[in-house]
């Protein structure tokens, strides 16, 4: 989390593979700009960007500033302010599976040590492709210098693993190398101001957490919806899909937050251990359920902004039979005194009507209701609703007598928005997450046995998919995803909400 002081890390040295991939482009160098424009890195601090690609420094910089003109959420600082952020980057042209080249990055930190004339903290980013990891992570281990634990971390992107086995025997293989605190895997939900705000709002107030449990709650649905299709990234999403993609992560660690014992502090073991109670109280789905609780979907071709749109199957890196689903929603239990029999629903996918993450909190009708029947506009009057993104806002949804002679109750809302509350622009997840990285604080990142107790959370599904064809594609873009989602609340007696 950003320190409450303007609190600069020591001397560090930041090593990307991946530099010149789309993610460096898009969020780690912008937020590295960001961080830099706010003064929030050290005097001492260097990044690395690695890849097979040809650049020299000063290509690698202006491909970088195009992406910091593009993606970040100040583009246009000062002229000289990125002339001076530039000369922290170099580029180190290098394959990853040359395991001979690793002596290149310690021949580079001891020279930049000697430059500055201090010790610094060296950080290694992977932000590669799942199968890239081991390899890198091996050759990292071996070099003398990963053995100073205190001043060496490596961050794993997410997915961690690409199911509950392969990401036991990643953990087991980096728990090898490194010791846990220097080991830092990355998912970037954690790092949005809103999703940290959820704590915040449960327990910097006295107000919610009262009504915060199954006595007063009927459901909590969880939605992270997109617009976009595939952009460019079939090669990595054909084998994942939206199970793995979003909700084994972010939306199982959203819930976590929104359903969480209060911690009683805020030191990282602290906040993870009460997360993993939530990831191991969920209720283990019995392979003959997972048709009632969980539904896919892949989008077909269709038209989306009254222009043609390919379907899945036809996008760039995508098999033309593809079982991969674009769309998933589950319904999960937490099944513990403060939750028990309390449904969550969440739901993800691609081509969507909306670009939009929000959690609702359904809160249970009034127990009586004096009111002739016809004053009021239905029971599900309470709700909050928490706005991840775009609009970052809080609304509390109640009833409210309508002005005039006659008896007529509606809900109105009364909100808090960011925008209006505070000046200026929130950091963006990656600016957070890599300030904590180089300050060594590791509250909002993954420990083993909470990515662990989350793929368990999603393995009979996907057992259950795996075995199964699906009748994809089986919903058009621009829509809110297949039939059987809506159905999934509605058989509740409840329907999807998004404000
Ligand atoms: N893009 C995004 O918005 C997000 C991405 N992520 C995660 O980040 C990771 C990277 O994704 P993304 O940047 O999109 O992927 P890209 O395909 O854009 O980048 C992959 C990078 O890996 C490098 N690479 C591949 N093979 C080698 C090799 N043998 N040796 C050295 N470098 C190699 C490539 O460099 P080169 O070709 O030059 O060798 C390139 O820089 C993934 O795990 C993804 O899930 C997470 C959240 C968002
Ligand atoms: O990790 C990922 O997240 C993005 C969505 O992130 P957001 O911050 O824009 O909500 C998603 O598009 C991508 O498929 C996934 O890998």
């Amino acid at each position: 989390m950003i320190p409450a002081t303007n609190q600069r890390p020591p001397a560090t040295i930041l090593f990307i593979f991946g530099g010149s991939g789309d993610l460096n482009l898009r969020k780690l160098t912008p937020a590295l700009y960001n961080l830099y424009l706010d003064n929030y890195l050290s005097d001492r601090f260097s990044v690395v960007g690695l890849g097979r690609s040809d650049y020299s420094d000063e290509s690698f910089r202006e491909r970088l500033l195009e992406g910091v003109q593009s993606f970040s959420r100040r583009k246009n600082g000062p002229d000289d302010i990125w002339a001076s952020f530039s000369k922290t980057i170099t580029y180190l042209q290098m394959d990853a599976a040359d395991d001979g080249a690793y002596a290149k990055l310690s021949e580079y930190v001891s020279a930049k040590e000697e430059e500055w004339g201090v010790q610094a903290n060296i950080v290694f980013y992977l932000a590669v492709a799942p199968q890239l990891v081991p390899g890198i992570a091996t050759n990292l281990g071996k070099l003398p210098l990963c053995c100073e634990k205190s001043r060496v971390r490596i961050v794993v992107e997410k997915p961690f693993g690409h199911d509950l086995k392969t990401a036991q025997e990643l953990n087991n293989l980096l728990g090898g190398l490194f010791a846990e605190e220097q080991i830092y895997r990355i998912d970037h939900y954690l790092g949005k101001e809103t999703v940290q705000n959820i704590l915040a709002l449960r327990f910097a107030n006295s107000l919610f957490e009262p009504i915060w449990n199954r006595r007063y709650v009927a459901y909590i649905q969880i939605t992270a919806s997109e617009t976009v299709g595939l952009e460019g990234r079939g090669g990595y999403y054909e084998g994942s899909g939206a199970l793995r993609d979003m909700i084994q992560n972010h939306l199982l660690q959203v819930l976590c937050m929104v359903a969480t014992e209060a911690p009683i502090s805020f030191e990282a073991n602290e906040v993870r251990n009460k997360t993993v109670d939530v990831l191991n109280a969920i209720r283990r789905i019995k392979p003959e359920q997972v048709n009632e609780v969980a539904v896919r979907g892949q989008y077909g071709p269709g038209q989306k902004d009254g222009k043609s749109t390919p379907g899945y199957r036809e996008e760039e890196g995508v098999k033309p039979d593809s079982k991969t689903e674009t769309f998933a929603a589950v319904k999960l239990f937490v099944d513990n005194w403060r939750w028990e029999d309390v449904p969550f629903y969440l739901r993800t996918g691609k081509s969507l009507p909306e670009k939009a993450t929000v959690i609702t909190i359904q809160f249970k009708p009034a127990p009586y209701y004096a009111f002739p029947e016809e004053a009021t506009n239905g029971w599900q009057s309470n709700r909050l609703t928490i706005g991840i993104q775009p609009g970052m806002d809080i609304r509390l949804r109640f009833q409210a007598k309508r002005p005039g002679q006659t008896l007529a109750i509606d809900p109105v809302e009364m909100v808090f928005s960011y925008k209006d509350a505070y000046e200026g622009q929130e950091p963006e997840a990656y600016e957070t997450l890599l300030l904590d990285v180089m300050t060594g604080d590791a509250t909002l990142f993954m420990r083993a046995d909470q990515v662990e107790a989350a793929w368990k959370v999603v393995t009979p599904i996907l057992e259950a998919w795996e075995a199964e064809t699906p009748d994809f594609p089986n919903y058009e873009p621009g829509s809110w995803g297949p039939e059987a989602a809506a159905q999934l609340v509605e058989k509740d007696g409840f329907s999807w909400m998004m404000k």
